[in-house]
């Protein structure tokens, strides 16, 4: 996709598209749109990172709180976004037998209830082995570091969504 069609949408289209890039966080496309025009898709990238790091502690809490628990309610409800269905699907969170879903369910929840967000990591990125080592290695973080940590994912998470929209037919988004 070329960076000119981009910026040629509109607003609406371009929230539409870019919108879920954050889960459930629309608010950041609908700010960087102000940026337009976009050099290349590293910039838009930049502008989304440059909004995050901006925020207090409590919004960037409020972004991490807006993910869906791994392996959760929405997973088990068939109510995740369809890229967050995707990710989790890929991460083996879709086919974890009792004892998995058990023990994804207690650390999640010993998780949330240490540090009041939930446990976020690139699922992409990640198998099911990686994702339990890595929820009982970062709950011995302190909370100010494992907030900046989760961010960290939530970047690599926006980084491959954005990926996936550049490299798909942008017309059969809209
Ligand atoms: N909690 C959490 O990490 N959720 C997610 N990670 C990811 O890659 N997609 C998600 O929905």
């Amino acid at each position: 996709m070329d960076i000119n069609v981009v910026n040629a949408l509109t607003y609406e289209d371009f929230v539409k598209l870019f919108g879920n890039v954050i889960e459930k966080c629309p608010l950041i496309s609908a700010a960087i749109w102000s940026h337009r025009p976009f050099k290349d898709l590293a910039d838009i990238e930049a502008h989304i990172t440059e909004f995050i790091h901006s925020l207090p502690d409590s919004g960037k809490e409020g972004i991490l709180r807006c993910h869906p628990d791994l392996a959760g309610r929405d997973l088990q409800s068939g109510t995740l976004t369809r890229e967050s269905q995707e990710e989790q699907s890929q991460a083996g969170m879709t086919t974890l037998d009792t004892a998995e879903g058990l023990q994804m369910y207690r650390l999640n929840s010993e998780y949330k209830e240490h540090f009041g967000f939930p446990f976020v990591i690139c699922a992409r990125l990640n198998n099911k082995a990686d994702i339990v080592r890595q929820l009982s290695e970062r709950l011995k973080n302190d909370r100010a570091a494992e907030r900046e940590r989760a961010i960290e994912e939530v970047k690599k998470i926006c980084s491959l969504r954005l990926r996936n929209i550049v490299l798909s037919d942008i017309q059969t988004k809209l």
